[in-house]
């Protein structure tokens, strides 16, 4: 993946099953990002192909791919409610993207059993400025959600929440995965957060550099790491996905 022919992503060539939770770290500004929006078709790679169960993706994002980014994934304008069942808005009325009457009272009874499952019961009629970080992203994972996506793309998803609050949402992301049997892309700063919740890590780094010209190469991914339920707490595997030398070979 270039921009402007400068090259992001180099030699990036993996094969994920599905079902799987991939954790992504990497430097601030490798190309992280970049391939969340590859995968979710917002960007084209400029060489190279990606297929979705053998198929090539669509050129255009589509319901078998959700999103939720670290802030900002829902519409500030729009009740928790009416963010929900707004995909279903736009399906049943492309030019205006809204329901009235018994269809509307439809979507909202359908989008019950999801606002219980993230706790936002309560909280159906607010808009987002009135609830906490915690609410917005349980909010957002909920409205990805809606559309019962194959493949969840997660950028930063809890960067911004308190400690406690990412426990807790952890817990909820994981059993999510578990109950819809999504293959879930995460990219994370805290590699003790990709090793928790993943089961399968990559690390994506540059390993060509060229002094006169820094922007020359791309990234790839240096590690693969599968992740097994013991190894979550291994300080060596944690070192070694963070660039430092572990005390001991932990190569997988
Ligand atoms: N639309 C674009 N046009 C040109 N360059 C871009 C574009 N989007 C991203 N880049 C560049 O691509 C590189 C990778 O960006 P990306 O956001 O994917 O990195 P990242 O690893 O997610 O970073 P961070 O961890 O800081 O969020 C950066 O150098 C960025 O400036």
């Amino acid at each position: 993946m270039s921009y402007d022919g400068a090259p992001i992503l180099e030699r990036v060539s993996l094969d994920v099953s599905e079902g799987s939770f991939c954790t992504i770290v990497g430097a601030s500004g490798c190309g992280k990002s970049t391939f969340l929006r590859l995968l979710l078709s917002q960007e084209r790679a400029s060489r190279g192909k990606i297929l979705l169960d053998g198929t090539p993706l669509p050129e255009e994002p589509t319901p078998d791919r959700g999103i939720v980014f670290q802030r900002y994934s829902v519409f500030p304008h729009l009740t928790v409610a009416e963010n929900l069942i707004l995909a279903n808005e736009f399906e049943a009325s492309p030019i205006t993207g809204r329901l009235f009457g018994s269809a509307r009272k439809e979507a909202l009874c359908e989008i019950e059993p999801l606002l219980e499952r993230i706790g936002l019961n309560q909280a159906a009629n607010r808009y987002p400025a009135q609830l906490s970080g915690g609410m917005q992203q349980r909010l957002a994972i909920a409205q990805a959600l809606i559309k019962r996506p194959k493949v969840l793309l997660l950028d930063e998803p809890f960067g911004a929440l308190d400690p406690g609050i990412r426990a807790d949402m952890h817990e909820l992301l994981h059993d999510l995965w578990r109950e819809l049997n999504m293959t879930i892309f995460m990219v994370t700063h805290d590699i003790h957060e990709a090793f928790k919740l993943g089961t399968r890590l990559l690390v994506f780094d540059k390993v060509r550099h060229d002094p006169q010209a820094p922007e020359a190469y791309g990234a790839t991914i240096t590690y693969d790491l599968p992740i097994k339920a013991n190894d979550r707490g291994d300080a060596d595997l944690v070192a070694l996905a963070s660039g430092e030398k572990p005390n001991t070979a932990a190569d997988s």
